[in-house]
């Protein structure tokens, strides 16, 4: 970029005219300006010495324009004013270059980048983001930019989880920001060095979704796409990590419809810029950047501060080729005019102009107070700035909750039912000869078990209740069913004792078991349950916790831990170790009493076919049940379901076994005559009396068709 300014001077006209048609006269006659920026490369040893051969070597400068890169501006910046050069640069962002007692004569039409960090401020909170943190080139610029960032997250309470400098070796930085649990990202780096990070971000698969990566968005257009030997990641490999970039740099655009000081909207401004780049041969090798509004604004600046400047220059005299004295100009500029230089400077402090990059002034460290615009959020929706959890707690399904307790009922309304015949019927000589007594603790039993169905569903209910309920309910649920199996069983078991005893060892006038007998059996069984439920209770007691059962990560991210309730002690599996032990002695024993009395036909005496039955259903509903419930615990309702349908189906069949044939002999002989009749013609009495039962089991006892070879031998 020049400037003919000694047209400007020696024709009297308006210095604008001429900055106006720059664009279309880039071949200008004069070059007083020193235009830094591409040929720098960004390179400081290289800027300087570009300085220097302007400086030193040829026609006489009066200010330069640029550099376009912060170290090489910097670099320059730091001496150019001590050839009483304005500097002005259209793109250097680093904070540094704001400092005027370094750097008295820079200005510049690019905002330090310290501004970006409000809009990042802005950005996070929008977001609710407060878990956020950074990562930068090692370089002045970046780092102050950085720690101003760190600040302003400290004032608005945004928690720094990690600061870390990178080199084109990330890795381990980002090894460092996944341990934090790092998901919004600060950047600050030059173009290099991003694609570095972006490509080893994509190795160690930070994007997606669940990752915000902000960066500076002054990279020049594709910066990704340039070939770079640091990278070894596909286009669409970086692509992918870029979808999480959200960019915030300064809006070189100026607003719509708002015409610049030549005249141009932004829109018809960047059509001419455009035009002149493709048409004309000398600009084949321009890429056009955004930077080209704030170079145009830049160049207009200098026009207008030099023009301002010219009045206030003229005050001063000097001699001409002549030797006689005359006004100053500013092409009477020198590197040791330290006089002009300051009102060059004065004049850079009170432009204010509509430019094509929006209004164009300078702060009092000589930066542009403009605009900031933030691009683009490429994924879906925005990410969380932590793992967010979700909780669900899954429960017993509500259909087979009810199913279940409705089903529970009915066993209790047949249990009682049964029950109720038992009683009233229990002068009948067959129910006499069943034992009424022991059947009542039998259907008792059924019916504490029935009872155990509903606390049992209750720890995993779907209904409101509360932790204490759901513990109690367990708790309850335990002792019912145990209580319960122990009573049915028992009594089923202490019944077949009887009759094996009557069948194995009696003399003929020995008398039979007492019921009281046979009671104190159950109760010594149900002891054992009670003294161990007990010791479970006082020493390990049951409590109800969530128990977590699965994890499912949703596309934004955000992880549902699925839980249930679950009612458990420390040492449960010892505890339900001796209780089913203890079952299972019992059911064991019922076995061997159900074989040693299963050809002793007496109707109503003998139970075991029904207890081989119920014995048989129990073995394989717990196998069966156990091994479904262990399998499906992630499954609270199926899990419920194999628990409590065999619990109701073995308590039915026992008891419907049992009682079924009981009622069907009343219906049809409510009175017993019959039966009565059936038994004395066979030999067998009915007696309410204990020593008529003898009786009954002596005579039944001849008449059988015992196979109880061993015994009887
Ligand atoms: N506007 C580009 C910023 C780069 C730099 O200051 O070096």
């Amino acid at each position: 970029m020049v400037i003919p300014v000694s047209s400007l001077i020696e024709g009297n006209e308006s210095i604008v005219a001429d900055i106006a048609n720059y664009t279309e006269t880039p071949s200008a006659k004069m070059l007083p300006i020193i235009r830094m920026s591409a040929l720098s490369g960004c390179n400081p040893g290289w800027a300087s010495y570009l300085l220097c051969e302007h400086v030193f070597n040829g026609q006489q400068k009066i200010m330069v324009l640029g550099g376009g890169c912060s170290v090489a501006t910097a670099q320059i910046a730091a001496f150019s004013h001590l050839f009483n050069l304005i500097q002005v640069s259209y793109s250097a962002a680093s904070p540094q270059l704001s400092n005027k007692s370094e750097y008295p004569l820079f200005l510049r039409t690019q905002q330090s980048d310290l501004a970006q960090n409000i809009g990042r401020i802005a950005i996070l909170k929008h977001f609710g983001w407060k878990r956020v943190a950074t990562l930068y080139q090692n370089e002045k610029f970046f780092v102050m930019v950085i720690d101003d960032m760190i600040v302003k997250m400290r004032e608005n309470d945004i928690n720094l989880l990690a600061s870390l400098s990178f080199n084109y070796h990330p890795s381990a930085d980002l090894d460092i920001l996944k341990e934090e649990d790092a998901r919004i990202i600060v950047v600050h780096s030059y173009e290099d060095h991003a694609r570095a990070l972006f490509c080893e971000a994509y190795r160690q698969g930070m994007y997606g979704a669940t990752y915000a990566w902000l960066i500076p968005g002054w990279y020049s257009d594709d910066w990704w796409k340039t070939e770079d030997s640091h990278i070894n990641c596909t286009l669409d490999e970086m692509k992918k990590v870029l979808e999480s970039v959200i960019e915030t740099v300064q809006d070189s655009k100026g607003p719509d419809n708002v015409t610049n000081i030549n005249g141009e909207t932004y829109a018809e401004y960047e059509e001419r810029y455009l035009n002149i780049l493709s048409s004309r041969p000398e600009y084949k090798w321009v890429i056009p950047h955004m930077w080209h509004g704030l170079g145009y604004d830049a160049v207009w600046s200098m026009a207008l501060a030099l023009n301002a400047s010219i009045d206030e220059v003229a005050l001063g005299r000097t001699n001409d080729s002549h030797g006689s004295v005359r006004s100053k100009r500013l092409d009477d500029f020198t590197y040791t005019d330290s006089v002009m230089a300051s009102i060059f400077r004065k004049s850079f402090y009170n432009v204010s102009f509509q430019g094509t990059s929006g209004r164009v002034w300078f702060n009092e460290h000589g930066d542009r107070i403009g605009r900031m615009a933030i691009y683009q959020i490429l994924g879906d929706a925005p990410p969380v700035d932590e793992q967010r959890w979700t909780y669900e707690v899954i429960s017993i399904n509500e259909t087979l909750s009810i199913t279940v307790s409705i089903l529970a009922c009915l066993g209790i309304v047949m249990a009682a039912v049964f029950l109720g015949i038992n009683i009233i019927y229990r002068d009948h000589g067959f129910i006499k000869l069943s034992s009424p007594r022991m059947n009542n603790i039998i259907l008792s039993g059924a019916i504490l078990v029935y009872l155990s169905i509903m606390p049992l569903g209750m720890t995993q209910s779907p209904f409101e209740l509360s932790e204490y309920m759901r513990t109690i309910s367990c708790i309850v649920g335990k002792w019912l069913l145990s209580v319960g199996f122990t009573l049915s069983f028992g009594s089923m078991f202490a019944k077949t004792w009887r009759v094996h005893r009557i069948f194995t060892n009696m003399k003929p006038n020995t008398t039979a078991m007492q019921d009281s007998l046979l009671v104190l059996f159950v109760c010594i069984l149900s002891i054992f349950d009670i003294v161990l439920l007990t010791s479970w209770q006082v020493i390990d007691p049951c409590h109800v916790f969530r128990k977590e059962l699965h994890i499912n990560i949703a596309q934004d991210n955000t992880k549902t831990l699925y839980q249930t309730n679950s009612c458990s002690s420390q040492y449960v599996w010892y505890w339900l170790g001796a209780l089913y032990g203890l079952k299972g002695l019992l059911l064991l024993f019922g076995c061997f009493l159900a074989h040693e009395t299963r050809n002793i036909q007496v109707e109503g005496l003998n139970d075991s076919r029904q207890i081989g039955v119920s014995v048989y259903n129990i073995m394989v509903s717990c196998l069966v049940g156990v091994t479904l419930t262990l399998a499906l615990e992630n499954n609270p309702t199926l899990s419920f379901a194999f628990t409590s349908f065999p619990i109701f189906l073995c308590t039915s069949i026992t008891i419907v076994m049992m009682f079924i044939p009981k009622i069907r002999v009343i219906v049809k002989d409510p009175k017993g005559g019959d039966y009565l009749r059936k038994r004395t013609r066979e030999g067998l009495t009915v007696s309410s009396t204990m020593s008529d039962l003898n009786q009954q089991c002596a005579i039944a006892k001849s008449e059988s068709k015992t196979t109880l070879h061993t015994n009887m031998e």
